[in-house]
């Protein structure tokens, strides 16, 4: 991502950064609580942190975010990047890692935006890997709908997957492309059941720790 004359919150001496990229549904959630089991990552997912921040009392943000996550569109990066990076302050002061190790931080779900990547890596910290779950619309919608049928999320239905999909593919695909150029990017095929992507995650993973 573009240079700039920011200083980073926080050094990579000190935390390792993983993006976990994919489509709406590809198993993001899903293969995070697996990572974090196996890794001793923390996970952090944007779309959590915004729907927290929709519904927490005094939060003069929440009809603005609850508008955006409903039509499938980007919330402005600085509400993201903010939330996350308390986040991350948060996790390194109540549950720092051991002397001598860094705090890994699986960050699921973001950047979903080209300008969003770049304010990250510049003002937060620099990312080292970006893990992509690659899956199929005719996949990820089913699997979408019949979490619709309990997940109580206002964005999982049948238009705002649609609004979605075309967020995804319009915005969030060239943050992907201008990571894979960095040579960042694990690619995964997210079909299959969860624990054959799960063996596949792993491998990427483990094939860029040689
Ligand atoms: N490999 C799989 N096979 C079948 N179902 C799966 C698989 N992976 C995840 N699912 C199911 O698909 C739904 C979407 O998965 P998950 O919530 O992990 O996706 P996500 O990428 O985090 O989605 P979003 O970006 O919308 O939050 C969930 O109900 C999950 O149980
Ligand atoms: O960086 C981000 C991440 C998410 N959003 C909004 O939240 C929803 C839901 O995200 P999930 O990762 O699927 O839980 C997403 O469609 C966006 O509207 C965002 O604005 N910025």
């Amino acid at each position: 991502m573009a240079p700039t004359d920011i200083t980073p919150r926080f050094s990579t001496n000190e935390v390792t950064v993983v993006f976990f990229l994919g489509g709406p549904g590809s198993g993001k959630g899903t293969q995070s609580a697996n990572l974090v089991r196996d890794y001793s990552f923390v996970h952090l997912s944007a779309g959590d942190l915004l729907r927290a921040e929709q519904v927490r009392e005094g939060s003069s943000r929440g009809a603005m975010i609850k508008e955006y996550i409903t039509e499938g569109k980007i919330v402005p990066m600085e509400v993201t990047v903010n939330l996350l990076s308390d986040a991350m302050a948060e996790s390194l002061a109540t549950n720092p890692p051991p002397a001598g190790s860094k705090a890994r931080f699986l960050i699921d779900g973001f950047p979903r935006k080209l300008d969003q990547a770049e304010f990250f890596e510049a003002s937060v910290c620099p990312s080292e890997l970006v893990l992509f779950l690659d899956c199929p619309e005719d996949v990820m919608e089913s699997r979408l709908l019949k979490r619709g049928e309990t997940s109580g999320r206002d964005d999982d239905n049948a238009a705002s997957i649609r609004k979605r999909f075309r967020t995804f593919v319009e915005t969030s695909m060239p943050v992907v492309e201008a990571f894979r150029k960095e040579d960042k990017v694990v690619t995964v095929k997210a079909t299959g059941s969860v624990d054959e992507v799960y063996e596949s995650v792993k491998a990427g993973i483990e094939a860029r720790d040689q």
